[in-house]
């Protein structure tokens, strides 16, 4: 499998509909990928908490119609990273969008770990409920977005249910980069899968991304890592290197659940 992750800047200078144009052209010239990834709110930045209300779009609104198109064009699936959805009743999520290479929508997943404690993200937007995989032709997709990494037990419900390959798009903050990679790396060693983490370059909100969009193997070895900047990283690997792992060191077969309260 080939993966290109489009580690797009997301500045402030530049309008949303500049953004989408770029990413659209930045995701054609991937023809012959099988899978590119973009990363967490682009269109906005992760940040830019005043932007989400007014930058909200229905799942068939104007990035999924610019993105089908490209995935179309180009022929890949495409992890079209997360967009402000704004649902039907009125509330906004950080939403997700999966998307064929014929350009229909076969997955959209809502950020269930909302990032902020009591303000951002966490107070401007809804918590989705429900993890979501996604079966491609030759393997399955578990999907979490940025803040969710830190939260083991959703990609544990990734496992349970077939994925191989996590993908994470962000929008993680320069300060916090070492956890990034940590993170990224300790999720692909406990759960065995090959982890595809997609963050932003630039800088929005007063808030410099980290970059450094990253590819672990299922043995956790990084595969690629981009720099600071805008760039797409390309990897090739090999989905059943999964499977051959889990076989070759079945650490997975020996969890232990339902275990009881712990005794003071
Ligand atoms: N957008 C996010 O979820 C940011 C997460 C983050 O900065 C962190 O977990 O640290």
């Amino acid at each position: 499998m080939r993966a290109s992750l489009i580690q797009i800047a997301v500045d402030e200078g530049e309008s949303v509909e500049s953004r989408r144009r770029r990413a659209a052209a930045l995701v054609r010239e991937q023809a012959g990928a099988d899978l590119v990834v973009l990363p967490e709110l682009w269109t906005t930045g992760a940040f830019a908490f005043d932007a989400f209300q007014a930058a909200a779009e229905t799942l068939d609104g104007p990035t999924y119609e610019a993105m089908a198109k490209a995935a179309s064009d180009a022929g890949v699936w495409l992890h079209a990273g997360s967009i402000p959805e704004c649902a039907p009743e009125g509330t906004v999520y950080n939403t997700s969008l999966v998307i064929s290479p014929a350009g229909d929508l076969v997955a959209s997943y809502r950020k269930i770990h909302r990032f902020g404690f009591d303000r951002g993200e966490a107070v401007l937007m809804g918590a989705g409920r429900e993890p979501v995989t996604v079966p491609l032709p030759d393997t399955t997709l578990g999907l979490a977005t940025c803040y969710d990494l830190r939260f083991p037990e959703l990609f544990r419900s990734l496992v349970d249910a077939g994925a191989e390959i996590l993908v994470v798009p962000a929008g993680w903050p320069e300060r916090r980069r070492a956890h990034w990679t940590l993170l990224a790396r300790a999720r692909a060693v406990e759960d065995q899968a090959f982890v595809l983490a997609c963050g932003t370059a630039g800088a929005h909100a007063g808030v410099p991304q980290a970059g450094h969009s990253i590819v672990v193997d299922p043995w956790g070895e990084v595969l690629a890592e981009a720099g600071h900047d805008e760039e797409v990283l390309t990897v090739e690997f090999d989905p059943a290197e999964v499977a051959a792992t889990r076989e070759r060191f079945p650490a997975l077969k020996d969890r232990v659940l339902g275990l009881e309260s712990p005794r003071h």
